[in-house]
């Protein structure tokens, strides 16, 4: 039910896989009855808005400076491209209204506020009170990290850490799962003759497989096989030997946590990327300030927020319960394989798992529209 007082709120790149899984919670959550939806589009203005909208008007163009700029909040997940086009002119020439954004370009911008509420709802509200307007998602894989790790990091008790990461193909894009899809789908395809005769020789599989790898499987959109192989490296090269996803770590982690220079946390670690669909998984090494119990470490992370969940560390809950398998679709944020490592009692492993579309992009995004609107 909307109210004369309801904000009017822009929403454009609703369509895409991020924009998807933001109207999903939006709908889930009843969202949608503290604001009145402004639907724009780049490729189909004049359109009929979304079926889960009753009463919108027709799409808007995404174009449209003018109509974006009557609104005073504006949530986008149309991609950076995108932001960059539109974001400058339109504050050029004035708007001074909200931006939710999920693409990067505005991230480490001095003027904007990488928003994880549940890490960093301080620095927001700050952020609001003086005059912040660019409001911006994490990168996925530093925000499922800091959503699983927050009673250590909030708590000013990791000196530095490294996190090894698993990426999921939905960090590249609808076209990246799929084509992640059709490589298993064509693998099997190449051996399935002598996979349904038990007899045949597991090494002649083996060589029909890699044959197809190396030669005519379709790797459009990861450039190499991602099925059955893993792809070191995402994002640019930063030309230091570092990727610019693996850079995102240090200095994303820092600016969320709002930490000063002398108290900064060191991050760093290698990013790869492997054959889940959509969950980003990484095993953490962290050099702790204090030489604190695993019941101490544990009872801080569960108790930080209500989506970090800590997995005993034994075989049986780690198979279970800290997989992409068990974490996508869900905003609980796994966390487990705690223990001491050989370095020394202030070392801990940790290994962590989270759905990178939804704590990775859609969900800090869809909180901080309840946060602008007063309704969080
Ligand atoms: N993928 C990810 O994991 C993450 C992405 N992001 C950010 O979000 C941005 C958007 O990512 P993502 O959602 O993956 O991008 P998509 O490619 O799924 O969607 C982007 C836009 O493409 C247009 N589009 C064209 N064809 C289709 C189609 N068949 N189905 C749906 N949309 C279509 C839509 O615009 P229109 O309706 O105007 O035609 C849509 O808004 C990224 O560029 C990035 O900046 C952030 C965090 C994670
Ligand atoms: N780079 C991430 C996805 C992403 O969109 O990240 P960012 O929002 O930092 O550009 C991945 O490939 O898994």
């Amino acid at each position: 039910m909307t109210t004369a007082a309801t904000p009017s709120v822009g929403l454009v790149g609703w369509r895409g896989m991020v924009g998807s899984v933001l109207m999903q919670r939006m709908q889930d959550e009843g969202d949608f009855a503290n604001i009145n939806p402004v639907f724009f589009s780049t490729s189909n203005a004049g359109g009929a808005a979304p079926s889960f909208a009753d009463g919108a008007g027709k799409l808007e163009s995404a174009f449209d400076l003018d109509t974006l700029a009557k609104l005073p909040i504006i949530v986008t997940a149309q991609g950076g491209d995108y932001t960059k086009q539109v974001h400058g002119e339109l504050r050029s020439r004035g708007w001074d209204g909200l931006w939710i954004d999920a693409a990067s370009t505005l991230r480490m911008n001095d003027d904007s506020i990488i928003v994880l509420d549940p890490i960093n709802r301080d620095v927001i509200d700050k952020g609001l009170v003086n005059g912040t307007k660019d409001f911006i998602g994490g990168n996925c894989t530093v925000s499922c990290m800091l959503m699983g790790l927050g009673g250590l990091f909030k708590n000013g008790l990791v000196e530095w850490g490294t996190s090894m990461t698993y990426q999921a193909a939905s960090g590249g894009g609808a076209r990246h799962m799929r084509e992640l899809l059709s490589q298993f789908g064509t693998l099997n395809a190449e051996v399935s003759t002598e996979l349904d005769d038990p007899a045949s020789a597991i090494l002649d599989i083996d060589r029909k497989v890699l044959a197809h790898q190396r030669t005519d499987i379709d790797a459009t959109q990861f450039g190499v096989p991602l099925a059955g192989s893993l792809i070191p490296w995402i994002d640019a090269d930063l030309g230091n030997g570092q990727s610019k996803e693996e850079w995102k770590a240090g200095v994303e982690t820092n600016k969320i946590l709002g930490t000063s220079e002398e108290n900064r946390v060191i991050m760093d670690g290698l990013c790869v990327r492997i054959g889940a669909m959509r969950s980003h998984s990484q095993a953490l090494t962290l050099k702790l300030r204090d030489d604190l119990s695993i019941a101490e470490i544990e009872k801080l992370l569960d108790e930080d927020n209500q989506w970090a969940k800590v997995v005993p560390n034994n075989k049986e809950s780690s198979m279970a319960e800290l997989t992409p398998v068990a974490a996508s679709g869900t905003l609980d944020i796994p966390v487990g394989r705690i223990r001491k490592m050989e370095m020394g009692p202030q070392y801990i492993s940790a290994f962590t798992v989270g759905d990178q579309l939804l704590w990775g992009a859609a969900e800090p995004l869809r909180r901080m529209l309840n946060i602008a609107t007063g309704n969080l």
